[in-house]
């Protein structure tokens, strides 16, 4: 479903994607992991199309992104980011319903998916008519998740999707974003930090490292590898291949 070969990428100086390689099969939920700066963002950047990498090809179901329409390639696309990202000024249901409403879909159609699709990540309808700035963090998260799949899209990006909720928390979105993906078909992809969210949602992890996938494998692998890399990763140890920068 999405194909990344041979992928390149410096911003001046800082050569951040040198020969990126990967593969994620329709279906099949994918998370990146590496250390901070090791151009987790980028990747996903560039096959939105956000970012153009210098040398290599994308694909998207078997199309070079560079060849179509953006709007319709990005029409394909669910994203859960960081901050939840929703709009401070517009009640939930229109945060939700935004892309819907921009497409021709009618309010009372758009506010009705929008009710459906937070009862689906466990929200009650009256949150519909309530602000970002009133809601916890998690019900922020679950917000920004209805979101990410109102046009029930076929590809579904998460980018860091625990950061700032606490660990219970971190696992019930974690869970959550597992059911939807199975349910929906989706091919998704995810990159984060957090160990229990590779553990829930990953089919397959890809470790990116010094601007390359320096491994991939199911998580029974992952805790299995001999790859000094992944090991020294998955449990946070000082000492290794990676250097630690104080
Ligand atoms: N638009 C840009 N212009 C210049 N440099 C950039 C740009 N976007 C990213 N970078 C650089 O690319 C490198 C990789 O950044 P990226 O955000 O992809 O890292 P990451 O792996 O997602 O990190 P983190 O886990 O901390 O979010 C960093 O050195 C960053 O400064």
């Amino acid at each position: 479903m999405i194909r990344l070969k041979n992928v390149h990428k410096a911003f001046g100086n800082n050569a951040v994607l040198n020969g990126v390689d990967l593969h994620v099969p329709k279906g099949e939920s994918m998370v990146i992991i590496g250390g901070s700066g090791t151009g987790k963002s980028v990747t996903l950047k560039c096959i939105l199309g956000l970012v153009k990498p210098d040398i290599g090809t994308i694909t998207v179901a078997d199309k070079d992104i560079k060849d179509g329409d953006r709007d319709a390639l990005l029409s394909r696309f669910g994203m859960l980011f960081q901050g939840g990202a929703l709009f401070d000024s517009m009640p939930v249901w229109q945060n939700i319903a935004f892309r819907l409403v921009q497409s021709g879909v009618s309010t009372d159609e758009a506010r009705a998916l929008a009710i459906e699709k937070l009862r689906r990540v466990g929200l009650k309808p009256d949150v519909a008519d309530r602000f970002p700035a009133e809601l916890s963090g998690g019900m922020q998260k679950r917000v920004g998740l209805a979101r990410a799949i109102a046009a029930d899209p076929e590809i579904i990006f998460f980018d860091e999707p625990t950061t700032g909720l606490d660990p219970i928390m971190a696992g019930v979105i974690n869970d959550l974003i597992r059911e939807i993906v199975v349910e929906m078909g989706a091919t998704a992809m995810t990159i984060t930090h957090d160990m229990s969210s590779v553990r829930a949602i990953a089919d397959r992890v890809a470790m990116l490292h010094d601007g390359t996938i320096k491994w991939t494998g199911t998580v029974t692998e992952m805790d299995t590898t001999g790859d000094p890399y992944v090991h020294q990763f998955i449990n946070g140890l000082s000492e290794g291949p990676i250097a630690a920068i104080r």
